[in-house]
């Protein structure tokens, strides 16, 4: 059948006002409805079936090979948008009535989008370059498995463990993504030569380098020169910064043995505490601020805003368009208050650096802010990239530690020729007690590193794994092909408590680091290379100390029946674990 169009000045809203004489005259369209809308009115049957087409055209030629992660909201606007000028279309150039012509356009959209989703699920489940690895077949198809799974047990890092022993070394545990339990995919997915990049996991707030922190910054050389910066404020890799911090840290260990003291003995929640102490140490090393934690034995609001939300972040990081999605919409960033503390102190700083009061820099946000100033390549690049290294600084650096505190004295106490051993080593490095202590004669017992590493290895903090984009090439693993565009990571969780790598993987046992180092093994709960850990000499600095201090000054116990044999079944994932209350009494010694 041919269509000839035809628009009437009634048909049209400059009609109403009856002022343009050319639009009165009958517009005639010949062929173009044809083009356009060759279904209309003749067969819905062509409509559905162009429709389909157009949905699975559409997921191969644009959602399969365009990152579009970060790209949702647009993608949602333009839908829309095509939708209402579908509409239009029928009503201006179909002649459809406005009700005929909604109906129309909802056959349209439900039978496209049906063809985008049916594409993929055919595509991902029969078709994908990475079929031939074993795993779930619902995790083949879509993240939303890995997001249910999450839902259940809380525990994405006992998940992927699962999986291994289901599946083997290399499982598929999503549409694109692999989890390798195998030695050899550290180097090639994490070590200094990698060829591997950040996938869209990273960029949760921008995908821009010059909007986002270091941690979301996905262009490896732009992340590269970036770090540099990093490393200096932190005093890794020899840089000296740690010195300027050591007696910052140290007056904060003072002020929790105070209010350890003040709880006489009774049980109190040290995950609480240990938050507390370094929330307290990241406002002072990063900003020379105080969150007062520790002096109130209160959660700071900013900081109780992210804690409450974390849950749900954790969530959604099963999922990182959705990630992106929440994270890009004003107002359901939980951050909020936590971002205007951290800007408020960015500006307090500015504040004091053009003063000229700090000569050499004194925290990290000093040495982000001076590089600005003084144009250094390594620099944050932009107002926004600033703001967010200030909230990275701060996340980074405090329930990390905090963390793993509260895990290496839950082992220490359910282990008790640990706690023996510790005590022995602590009394013989400081025969005359507290008098004796100094930080250079604490960093010099080798146990206390044995049992943060210990400790890091059976309770990572980022325990299921850091994804990385593999090359567009692929690689090659123990002469298995990856192909490119994978998104692998290995889990620290898994491979840490691996039987094949560790012996009595399960027992806590820091004297197994006597003779090896933390890069000799597969050990990874720093990260390893260019995305490693620069704030890695800071924590052992805090963990040294606390344990070190504390241990010396009391005896320290698990009192019954307050969750201390709970502990580990009750710790949850929320991107970093998450420890239980774990109370502890302290008597003087
Ligand atoms: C025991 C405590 C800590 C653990 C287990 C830990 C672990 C990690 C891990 C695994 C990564 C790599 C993340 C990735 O690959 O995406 C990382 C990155 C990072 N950590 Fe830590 N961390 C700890 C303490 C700290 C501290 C005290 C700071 C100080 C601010 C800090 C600052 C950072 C920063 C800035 C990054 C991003 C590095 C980059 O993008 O290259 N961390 N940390």
């Amino acid at each position: 059948m041919k269509h000839k169009v035809r628009i009437t000045a009634e048909d049209t809203p400059s009609s109403a006002v009856g002022q343009d004489r050319r639009m009165s005259q009958p517009l005639e369209l010949e062929g173009l409805g044809d083009a356009l809308f060759p279904a209309v009115p003749s067969s819905w049957q062509v409509t559905v079936g162009l429709s389909l087409i157009a949905g699975v055209v559409s997921h191969h030629a644009v959602f399969r090979p365009v990152e579009i992660d970060n790209h949702l909201w647009r993608l949602l606007f333009v839908y829309i948008t095509a939708l209402a000028a579908i509409s239009g279309g029928y009503i201006r150039i179909g002649g459809y009535q406005i009700v005929a012509a909604v109906l129309q356009t909802a056959l349209v959209a439900t039978t496209y989008t049906v063809g985008v989703f049916a594409s993929i699920f055919v595509y991902r489940a029969f078709f994908h370059p990475l079929q031939k690895f074993p795993g779930p077949f619902w995790a083949r198809v879509s993240r939303f498995y890995a997001m249910g799974k999450m839902i259940q047990s809380r525990k994405g890092y006992e998940d992927i463990q699962k999986l291994h022993q289901k599946y083997g070394d290399i499982v598929r545990v999503g549409p694109r993504e692999l989890s390798i339990n195998r030695p050899s995919a550290i180097r090639s997915l994490y070590g200094a030569h990698s060829q591997t990049s950040r996938p869209p996991w990273y960029s949760q707030t921008s995908r821009h380098p010059s909007k986002s922190s270091l941690i979301n910054t996905r262009d490896s050389a732009a992340h590269k020169l970036r770090k540099k910066i990093w490393e200096k404020a932190l005093g890794s890799r020899g840089w000296e910064a740690l010195d300027v911090y050591e007696s910052r840290v140290q007056a904060k260990v003072e002020l929790l043995l105070s209010k350890i003291e003040e709880t006489k003995g009774t049980p109190v929640d040290m995950t609480k505490y240990f938050m507390y102490f370094s929330f307290d140490v990241m406002a002072d090393v990063g900003f020379s601020k105080n969150f007062n934690m520790l002096e109130s034995t209160s959660i700071h609001p900013a900081i109780k805003g992210v804690h409450d939300t974390m849950w749900f972040i954790g969530l959604l990081t099963t999922i990182p368009w959705m990630l992106y999605m929440v994270g890009s919409t004003p107002g359901l960033n939980s951050l909020s208050r936590f971002s205007i503390w951290c800007h408020e102190q960015l500006n307090e700083k500015r504040n004091v650096l053009a003063s000229e009061k700090e000569r050499e820099p004194q925290d990290v946000m000093s040495w982000l802010l001076k590089a600005m100033d003084n144009r250094d390549p390594a620099a944050p690049p932009s107002e926004r990239a600033v703001q967010e290294d200030s909230r990275l600084l701060i996340i980074a650096g405090s329930d990390t530690t905090s963390g793993i505190l509260t895990s290496a004295f839950h082992l220490l106490l359910t282990n008790p020729h640990t706690y023996e051993r510790l005590l022995a080593e602590v009394e013989k490095q400081f025969p005359g007690g507290i008098s004796d202590w100094t930080y250079e004669k604490a960093k010099a017992i080798p146990y206390l590193d044995w049992i943060v590493y210990e400790s890091l290895r059976l309770r990572p903090t980022a325990a299921a794994g850091m994804p990385r984009d593999l090359p567009p090439q692929g690689i090659m693993l123990d002469g298995e092909f990856i192909p490119g565009g994978t998104i692998a990571s290995v889990p620290p969780y898994t491979i840490q408590r691996d039987p094949r790598y560790w012996d009595e993987p399960l027992a806590f046992r820091p004297e197994r680091w006597e003779n090896c180092s933390t890069d000799s093994v597969p050990w990874i709960a720093f990260s390893r290379g260019t995305w490693s850990c620069p704030g890695r000499g800071l924590a052992m600095m805090e963990c040294r100390m606390v344990l070190s201090r504390i241990f010396l000054q009391y005896d320290v116990t698990l009192p019954l029946g307050m969750g201390g044999d709970t502990f580990e079944e009750d710790t949850i994932d929320n991107v970093a674990m998450v420890a239980p209350a774990l109370y502890l009494s302290f008597t003087p010694r």
